[in-house]
């Protein structure tokens, strides 16, 4: 019996500030993806606010302002029925993070800040953001007023955390961590995540959509798994030109691949996928290790590591 699963991720022409034009758009990929029938839609990095704020990123309206759009994803019905992964800045603790917002139905499962921020090249994340340092650690985080008025919750999971549902278990890595010797893909694989999801912001450089690639094929062919990358595309503002080439890769291959220099403002890719294919490819190629793994986590797992909407199956009927 197979196990199948519609995933989409997405390629969005995002703006600098523009909050409700990032907001139209983003609403735009939530609708296709649910019209390509997918349980699952990923955005590009810090899609709500755009990824080149610069020194906007301190300035408190720029993360109220992300809450307001937060809100009104919530409270759309274009949101009912897929779980939807957003990216937005978010403090907890007096301190700024990059992060991704997970929610389903109304309510926030988690939200994961970025561990290894992009601070070389071109990039100056640490000016604006701290690194969530506390591997497999979550607290709680106290939701403003403006978003508890339409979840009805108070607090929700704020950490290095996995979300499982009825069926699989889904992980969040976030741009530069693909990049990092210490990707989080190669921990949360060895426990069991069968779903990675990369929202990007990762400018174009000659030769870089080819790294992009190889680095998503070899995250997924050395422990199986299913991986998504989203990024953005056009100018964000910044002086820099995102190329877009979302894609979506199961133990190794690249099975969907989105446009690198379209102008289209939105552009979804989605691909049904057979579970029981990570689990057969694992199956036989890295039992011994995960094995071991596992044991030696499971407790860890206990310890809240894992946001559960267990509500949720995310196979679907076909
Ligand atoms: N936003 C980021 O983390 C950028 C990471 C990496 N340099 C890339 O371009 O893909």
């Amino acid at each position: 019996m197979g196990r199948k699963v519609t995933l989409s991720t997405c390629s969005l022409n995002q703006w600098t500030l523009d909050f409700d034009g990032n907001l139209e758009r983003i609403l735009k990929s939530i609708e296709i993806a649910k019209a390509h029938g997918a349980k699952y839609r990923l955005g590009p990095e810090l899609e709500i606010c755009g990824y080149g704020c610069a020194d906007h990123f301190y300035e408190s309206d720029t993360l109220l302002h992300s809450f307001q759009v937060l809100r009104k994803l919530l409270e759309s019905p274009i949101t009912q029925d897929i779980i939807c992964d957003v990216g937005m800045p978010i403090m907890h603790r007096n301190v700024r993070y990059n992060c991704r917002v997970l929610f389903l139905n109304g309510k926030i499962l988690l939200i994961r800040p970025k561990m290894q921020l992009a601070n070389y090249g071109i990039n100056r994340e640490m000016r604006w953001f701290s690194p969530w340092k506390q591997s497999r650690q979550v607290e709680e985080y106290f939701l403003p007023q403006i978003i508890q008025e339409v979840t009805g919750q108070d607090t929700v999971p704020f950490g290095d955390c996995v979300l499982s549902t009825r069926d699989t278990c889904i992980g969040t890595e976030m741009c530069a961590e693909l990049w990092n010797p210490r990707s989080p893909h190669v921990q949360m694989g060895l426990d069991g995540v069968e779903i990675f999801t990369n929202s990007s912001a990762s400018h174009h450089e000659l030769r870089k959509a080819d790294q992009r690639v190889n680095l998503v094929k070899s995250a997924t062919i050395k422990s199986g798994g299913i991986y998504l990358y989203a990024n953005l595309r056009g100018c964000d503002g910044d002086r820099v030109y995102y190329d877009g080439c979302a894609m979506l890769a199961i133990n190794g291959d690249i099975v969907a691949q989105g446009a690198q220099f379209s102008l289209n403002e939105v552009e979804v890719i989605t691909a049904t996928l057979d579970l029981d294919d990570v689990r057969n490819y694992r199956g036989e190629r890295c039992q011994p290790n995960m094995v071991r793994q596992h044991r030696s986590n499971r407790s860890a797992v206990r310890g809240c590591l894992v946001a559960f909407c267990f509500a949720f199956t995310i196979f679907s009927a076909h």
